[in-house]
């Protein structure tokens, strides 16, 4: 039986999807998660009932602990391959959904994690100190693609990026609401009436104003993605199967499991 990495729940009286991703330990987005969140994606885009997406974790503490380090570990290049387009898939529908995107972010969302939410329209992070968010690709040895800094650019702007990716900064909330990264905090137990109150403000909007405004802001980013989209994966696998890049991820591997030990 397949394994289901994401729940979706419509509200059909308000044309809201709560997708909650469910893969623990700490929410990996493996190829088969990825996969399945981009058919989910589709089929919501597909449904003209749906009007809204509010993204958050079933998995306590964590939003999602970013791309699956093992699935670029130790991996055939057809393998990591497949795994940078369902990365790209993923981002291309979520950063180009016509559909509202709001990220409850309840616990930690670095790397990918954070990408996911940066894609998203509006932010609200719980306001837990233990908490970060930030795309941390240096710290791992490895370089966030001009997506992922693209993204992030059209997010804090062109100066904070600079600093944040050169540094592989993670902020705390407080933190990451000060330099733009989220658009607001709340409390754990408010989180989810937060976001469907945010979201009930952006569906009084008109759907193809908003549509249209939404794709002139994004459409640049996404178009060159899609221009270069082999050249871009072909750049990965030559990237992350160099033998530094392999050592410098299991390093990171081996840190992360002794942090625990
Ligand atoms: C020239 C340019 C060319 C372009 C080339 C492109 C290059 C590639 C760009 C790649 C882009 C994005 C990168 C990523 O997204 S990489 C992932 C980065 N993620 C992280 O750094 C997060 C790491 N994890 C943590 O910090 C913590 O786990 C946590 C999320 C804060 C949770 O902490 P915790 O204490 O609650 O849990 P912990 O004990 O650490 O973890 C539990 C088990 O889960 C394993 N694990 C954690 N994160 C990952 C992961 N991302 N992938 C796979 N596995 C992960 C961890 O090892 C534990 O496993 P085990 O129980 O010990 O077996």
């Amino acid at each position: 039986q397949r394994r289901m990495f994401t729940n979706v729940e419509m509200d059909n009286s308000t044309g809201v999807a709560v997708i909650k991703m469910n893969s623990p330990p700490v929410n990996s987005l493996s190829l088969e998660f990825l996969t399945e969140f981009a058919i989910n994606m589709e089929k919501l885009e597909m449904d003209r009932g749906c009007r809204g997406v509010i993204l958050t974790s079933s998995v306590p503490r964590i939003f999602s602990a970013g791309l699956d380090i093992t699935e670029m570990y130790g991996k055939t290049p057809e393998h990591c391959g497949a795994f940078w387009r369902a990365v790209q898939e993923m981002w291309l529908k979520l950063y180009g959904s016509s559909m509202i995107t709001i990220a409850a972010i309840n616990g930690s969302s670095p790397a990918g994690g954070c990408l996911m939410a940066i894609s998203c329209d509006y932010r609200i992070m719980t306001d837990y100190p233990k908490y970060s968010i930030g795309l941390n690709e240096t710290k791992l040895g490895i370089v966030a693609p001009f997506w992922f800094k693209d993204t992030m650019i059209n997010c804090i702007g062109n100066r904070a990026t600079e600093h944040s990716l050169q540094l592989g900064l993670q902020y705390n909330p407080p933190e990451a609401l000060k330099v733009g990264l989220v658009d607001q905090l709340e409390t754990e137990d408010k989180l989810m009436t937060t976001a469907s109150s945010v979201m009930s403000q952006w569906l009084a909007i008109p759907d193809h104003a908003r549509q249209i405004t939404k794709s002139m802001m994004r459409k640049p980013i996404i178009d060159q993605l899609l221009r270069q989209r082999e050249a871009d994966v072909q750049n990965f696998v030559k990237f992350i199967t160099k033998d530094s890049i392999q050592k410098s991820l299991q390093m990171y591997m081996e840190m992360l499991k002794q942090k625990k030990g």
